[in-house]
C-alpha cells in the first residue's frame, strides 16, 4: 500500500489553502467587506508559505534554498498580519495587533540571522510563530462590540491548538535529535501537519461564521439608519424610545420629544437643486452630532423633519435650541453658501404624560404653531388637561 509522506501533505495543505483562499470571495458574493478581504488574503498567503518550504525542502544545499525558506517565513508571517487585521475589523481595536506585528517583522529577521542554522531557525519560527497564533487567539476574547461567541470561541481553540503544536516543535527542534527538517517524514512532522490541516479548517469555520455575523449586522444597520444622513431612521428611533423614557424615569432625568423642520426647505431645492438640498439634511444631521449628548438621540423623522430625545428640561432644551439653530446657521452660510432656518416643536415628558405616541402629538402641535406663528422658533406643547373621573360622593352629599 503506498504511503503518504509529509511532502504529499503539505502539498495537499497547500492546495486546500490556495483553493480556499480563491473560492471565499466567489462563494460569498460582493462586495466583500474589508474583514473578508484581508481572511482572504491570509489564506493565500498561508499557501504559498506551505508551497515555498515545500519547494526549499526539496532543494537543500543549493543556494535557493535558505531564499525560499525566508520568503515562505516572510508569507507566514504576512498571513499572521492579516488575520490580526481581520478580527481588528470585526471586533474593534485589539491592542495586541501590535505584537503580531512586531513578531511578523521581528520573527523572519530573527530566521535570517540563523539562516544556516537549520535546527535553530525551525526552532525560532516555531517560537515565535506561536506566540503569534496566540495572541490572535487571545485577541478573539473581549470583543469592544456586541459580537457572537460561537465563532470567537472556535477560533481562540483553534489558536490555542496551533500555538501549543507550535511551541512543542520548538522544543523538539532545538532539544531533541527528533525534528531536525520542516519537513522530514517523522511522526511528529505528521501530526504537526494533521493539526495544521484541522485548526485551518476549523478557523475557516469560524471565519465564514463571522463573515455572516458582519453581512447580517451591516443589514440591521442598514434598517436602523436613514441612508442619506447616517442619523438614526423613525423605526429606531421608536425602538429605542421606551428603553430612554425608562431610564430617565428610573434615573430621574429629564427628557424631552423635540421635533425639529427645515424652514422653507422646498425653496432651497428650488433654488439650489436637489443635491444641494441632500448636502442642507446631511449639515443638519452633522451639526447635531456635534450639539447633541453621546446619550441622547437624533432621526430622520422624514423628508426635512427630525426627532430628537433630549435628556434636557424647558431651559435645556431651550440653551439647545439656539445653540443649534446658530450653530446650523453659521455653517450653511460657510459651507452652502446661503441661510438655513429651523423650526421647532418639543414636548417634556412628565410624571402624568409619559406615553410616546402623546408626545410625539403633542410636540407635532407646538412644531405646527411654530412655523404657524412665523418660523424659526421653539414653541413647547402645553400638556392637556384631561377631564378629572367624577370622585365618589360622600355620605353627607348622598342624596335623601
Ligand atoms: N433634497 C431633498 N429634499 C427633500 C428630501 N426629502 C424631502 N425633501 C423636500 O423637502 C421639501 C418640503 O417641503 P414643504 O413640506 O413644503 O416644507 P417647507 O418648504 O420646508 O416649508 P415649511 O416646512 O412650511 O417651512 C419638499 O420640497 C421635498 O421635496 C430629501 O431627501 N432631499
Amino acid at each position: 500500500m503506498p504511503q503518504l509522506d509529509f511532502a504529499s501533505m503539505a502539498i495537499l495543505i497547500a492546495i486546500n489553502l490556495a483553493a480556499i483562499g480563491l473560492a471565499l470571495p466567489w462563494a460569498m458574493g460582493s462586495p466583500v467587506s474589508p474583514a473578508a478581504r484581508h481572511v482572504q488574503r491570509y489564506f493565500l498567503l498561508q499557501a504559498l508559505g506551505w508551497s515555498l518550504i515545500l519547494v526549499a525542502s526539496r532543494i537543500r544545499g543549493t543556494f535557493w534554498d535558505p531564499v525560499l525558506s525566508l520568503s515562505a517565513t516572510c508569507a507566514a508571517a504576512a498571513a499572521q498580519w492579516q488575520m490580526a487585521q481581520a478580527l481588528q475589523c470585526w471586533l474593534g481595536p485589539r491592542p495586541l495587533r501590535w505584537l503580531v506585528i512586531g513578531l511578523a517583522i521581528l520573527g523572519p529577521l530573527g530566521f535570517a540571522w540563523w539562516l544556516h542554522d537549520i535546527p535553530t531557525r525551525l526552532a525560532w519560527y516555531s517560537l515565535y510563530h506561536g506566540t503569534s497564533v496566540a495572541c490572535l487567539g487571545w485577541m478573539c476574547l473581549h470583543p469592544l462590540r456586541p459580537v457572537a461567541r460561537g465563532w470567537r470561541y472556535l477560533m481562540a481553540a483553534c489558536a490555542t491548538t496551533m500555538s501549543l503544536g507550535l511551541l512543542a516543535r520548538a522544543y523538539l527542534a532545538y532539544y531533541t535529535p527528533w525534528l531536525r527538517e520542516f519537513a522530514h517524514d517523522s511522526a511528529a512532522n505528521y501530526l504537526f501537519a494533521i493539526l495544521a490541516q484541522l485548526c485551518s479548517s476549523l478557523a475557516l469555520v469560524s471565519m465564514l461564521v463571522a463573515w455572516r455575523d458582519e453581512t447580517n449586522q451591516k443589514l440591521r444597520d442598514m434598517a436602523l439608519t436613514d441612508q442619506l444622513t447616517g442619523l438614526a431612521n423613525r423605526h429606531a428611533l421608536l425602538q429605542t424610545a421606551p428603553r430612554m423614557q425608562s431610564l430617565a424615569q428610573r434615573q430621574h432625568l429629564p427628557l424631552a420629544v423635540v421635533l425639529l423642520d427645515l424652514d422653507h426647505f422646498k425653496n432651497v431645492n428650488d433654488q439650489y437643486g436637489h443635491t444641494t438640498g441632500d448636502h442642507a439634511l446631511q449639515l443638519v444631521a452633522k451639526v447635531l452630532h456635534a450639539e447633541m449628548r453621546p446619550n441622547e438621540m437624533a432621526s430622520r423623522w422624514g423628508g426635512e423633519e427630525f426627532c430628537l430625545l433630549l435628556h434636557a428640561d424647558a431651559d435645556g432644551v431651550q440653551s439647545f435650541y439656539q445653540r443649534f439653530s446658530a450653530a446650523l446657521l453659521q455653517r450653511a452660510q460657510q459651507e452652502l453658501g446661503f441661510a438655513l432656518h429651523i423650526s421647532a416643536g418639543c414636548a417634556l415628558q412628565t410624571d402624568s404624560d409619559q406615553n410616546l405616541d402623546q408626545l410625539l402629538q403633542r410636540a407635532d402641535t407646538a412644531l405646527y404653531q411654530a412655523k404657524s406663528q412665523g418660523r424659526r422658533r421653539l414653541v413647547f406643547g402645553t400638556v392637556v388637561e384631561r377631564p378629572q373621573p367624577p370622585t365618589a360622593l360622600s355620605p353627607a352629599q348622598t342624596p335623601a
